[in-house]
């Protein structure tokens, strides 16, 4: 049975203002869990298919809740960056109505506390723009998904870019929020750094996704983004039993299996990987079906120029993924298919016209690809423990042991993927 106490004075007040403002709850309330702050628990056995939560769009805070007068301000900014700002800036009377829900909101410490974004620069080391010291000359503490980087090897040069979303994620928040403070100081020069990246990792880690049925999705999808009171308790869980949708008029929460009083309720923030779950929530799960490693940057040391115009041409150029569950993604298995078959014989097996390689000999490749992998994880914990001793702050101290407990879980997973090969 899950552990969980009572949340505080200040989330029944909240619980309260939320039925006033029509958000309903059945069965379900909040509660404070070791490890996750506040959650959602039921209070009764919820059968399959009941709607635990609904909340109205008159309760919600979007960009439509923000003054026209307000909005003009600025000469563009992210809706991320806007409802930052009104946060931040916005007018005391427009703000009133979010007081007790904001009562219940984490505090920087908590952000400090777990957002990479906000640690130490020793620790947060990657290829953003945004750092003041050159990477080569640092350890890399973080996986090479959230830095861009690796300490035991130099990445190659690519014959072409390409978008890699995955495998940046750090230095991409930066960017985000950079752009976001830059946009607001022009209109607010005095913004204080502290209150307004605050405001903006509340955002970051609290908002929903959103969009008008009907609306087209924005080019960048960090903008279509809402923040739902109540349902902002969920924690995530990637397999989580709990149907998420919204029709324009109310976002619903509803269950996918019966609970037992007390069983905590998760909802799914998506099918991510623990390296974006750290940089952009501050967690890693113990258990997480997305988990994924990308190898791109290990198989690329490998080909020559030509080999890469190659498999660009034939539209495998990249995205080499592993997980526990499926090893090997198709795309990797590609890859090392050309390094062990003739030029003809790939591009007639990848054209579905040729048999297909060796099994053993592919599987060979990909091991070696893992190997790499599993020797930057060795490196990174060493050099992590080494850090861990020599610190004495302990706040540190459990930022270093969070990187070793993710950088663990690589190793697991490159050893579990490896087994599978056998
Ligand atoms: C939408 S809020 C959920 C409510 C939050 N736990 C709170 O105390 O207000 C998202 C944040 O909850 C935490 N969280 C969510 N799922 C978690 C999990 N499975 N394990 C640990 N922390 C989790 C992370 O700090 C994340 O940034």
């Amino acid at each position: 049975m899950t552990t969980y106490s009572p949340p505080g004075e200040e989330h029944a007040a909240f619980t309260q203002w939320a039925v006033e403002q029509g958000i309903e709850m059945n069965g379900v309330e909040p509660a404070r869990f070791p490890g996750r702050g506040l959650g959602m628990v039921a209070t009764k056995k919820i059968e399959a298919n009941e709607v635990m939560v609904s909340v109205p769009l008159s309760a919600m805070l979007t960009v439509d809740c923000i003054p026209p007068s307000f909005i003009n301000l600025f000469n563009g900014i992210s809706n991320h960056g806007l409802l930052a700002a009104f946060l931040t800036h916005g007018d005391t009377e427009s703000l009133k109505k979010y007081t007790l829900w904001r009562a219940t909101w984490p505090k920087r410490q908590d952000f400090e506390d777990g957002m990479p974004v906000l640690w130490p620069e020793k620790l947060r080391v990657s290829n953003s723009k945004h750092h003041v010291s050159p990477a080569s000359t640092t350890s890399i503490a973080l996986p090479p998904s959230a830095s861009g980087l690796w300490n035991t090897f130099r990445k190659k040069k690519l014959v072409e870019e390409y978008k890699t979303k995955n495998q940046n994620i750090l230095a991409q928040q930066e960017q985000r929020l950079q752009s976001a403070w830059k946009d607001v100081v022009a209109v607010f020069p005095d913004t204080d750094w502290e209150v307004y990246s605050y405001h903006w990792l509340i955002v970051n880690t609290r908002s929903f996704f959103y969009l008008m049925p009907g609306e087209d999705v924005p080019e960048d999808t960090n903008d279509a983004m809402a923040l739902v009171p109540f349902a902002d308790y969920f924690n995530h869980r990637d397999d989580a039993q709990c149907e998420v949708g919204f029709d324009g008029q109310k976002y619903t929460f509803q269950a996918t299996k019966s609970y037992e009083k007390g069983e905590e309720i998760y909802m799914s923030y998506g099918p991510h990987s623990n390296d974006l779950l750290l940089v952009e929530y501050g967690f890693c799960p113990e258990e997480n079906g997305s988990d994924v490693l990308y190898l791109d940057d290990i198989i690329f040391r490998d080909f020559t120029t030509a080999e890469k115009e190659e498999l660009l041409f034939q539209q495998y150029y990249g995205d080499y993924q592993i997980t526990i569950d499926s090893g090997p993604c198709f795309r990797t298995e590609v890859a090392a298919s050309m390094k062990c078959m003739s030029r003809r014989e790939w591009r007639n097996y990848i054209q579905g016209r040729g048999a297909a390689p060796n099994t053993i000999k592919v599987n060979n490749v990909i091991r070696d690809w893992i190997e790499v992998y599993t020797k930057e994880a060795n490196f990174a914990i060493n050099i992590l423990q080494a850090v861990l001793k020599a610190e004495t702050e302990d706040s540190t101290k459990s930022k270093i042991q969070a990187l070793v407990g993710r950088w663990n879980q690589i190793k697991h997973l490159c050893d579990q993927t490896t087994l599978n090969l056998e």
